[in-house]
């Protein structure tokens, strides 16, 4: 596979990109062609639906006009709802380690395909992840700062995602973190993870969230390889 491949199939837009959703190419990958015509517009589907509750939690419209739009919204909802799945779809096990392995200008865009996550841009070089993302108001704990558990979130998906790159299936047995400053919103953030040591099925790594400079979040993990062991609906 190619960078541009990758790029291309595994482009999840972002809330301004939602419109830009023109791309039909596949992906192909050891557990089967995964960037289908549904993966495509559920990734756009997503999209626009993290835009519609970032509007929701925002809108400053009158009192009545929110009235109407709800019952749009649960409109839209009911409609979606007719035929739906347990869960929602899942990437292949192998994605980041096909990312990893096109080469350090190639992206990963982690949870295009689920709303509730924050999709983070992530590059791999070796056993490094560096990854960026602007918090906004969705994402807020103390007053203009972002909140310490969506920290965790971003931690564990940089380290964890790094971590599966490398080919290993773990999980994640220990996460900690230090808040060293509060982390700005509506201001790009960048992130990073490294592999910091392998003993038999541990991995440790470690990683941080900086802004402007400053280190505002540190992180150490441990990760358990549970290689072999089966997991419905994962590959082995
Ligand atoms: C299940 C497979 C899933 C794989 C992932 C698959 C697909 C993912 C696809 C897409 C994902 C998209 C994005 C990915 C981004 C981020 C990844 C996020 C990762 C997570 O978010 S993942 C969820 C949270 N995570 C859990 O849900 C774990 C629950 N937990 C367990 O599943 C067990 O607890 C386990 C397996 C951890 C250990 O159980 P076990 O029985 O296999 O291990 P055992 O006891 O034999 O220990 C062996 C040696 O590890 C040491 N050790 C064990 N646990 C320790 C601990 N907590 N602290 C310190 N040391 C520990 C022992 O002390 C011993 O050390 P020693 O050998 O030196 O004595």
């Amino acid at each position: 596979m190619t960078a541009s491949v990758n790029e291309a199939a595994n482009r999840a837009p972002s809330q301004s990109q939602s419109e830009d959703q023109s791309q039909s190419e596949n992906q192909s990958s050891s557990t089967g062609t995964w960037a289908t015509e549904r993966t495509q517009a559920t990734t756009a589907l997503v999209a626009a639906t993290r835009s519609l509750m970032h509007a929701a939690a925002t809108t400053d419209l009158p009192v009545d006009d929110l009235a109407t739009a709800r019952r749009a919204i649960e409109s839209v909802t009911a409609e979606l709802s007719a035929r739906a799945r347990d869960r929602v779809l899942r990437i292949p096990f192998d994605l980041p380690a096909q990312v990893r392995a096109a080469g350090p200008e190639a992206e990963w865009n982690t949870y295009a395909l689920n709303p509730f996550g924050i999709p983070v841009r992530v590059t791999f070089d070796d056993e490094t992840s560096r990854g960026s993302f602007v918090p906004g108001a969705l994402h807020e704990g103390p007053p203009d700062s972002l909140h310490g558990g969506w920290s965790a979130h971003l931690m564990d998906c940089m380290l964890g995602g790094l971590v599966q790159a490398t080919g290993a299936r773990a999980v994640t047995a220990t996460l900690e973190l230090s808040y060293r400053h509060r982390v700005p919103l509506d201001s790009e953030v960048s992130m990073e993870a490294t592999i910091t040591r392998r003993d038999g099925r541990k991995i440790f790594a470690e990683g941080w969230i900086e802004h402007d400079g400053v280190r505002c979040v540190e992180a150490t993990a441990l990760f358990i390889r549970v290689d072999g062991i089966s997991v419905d609906g994962v590959a082995s």
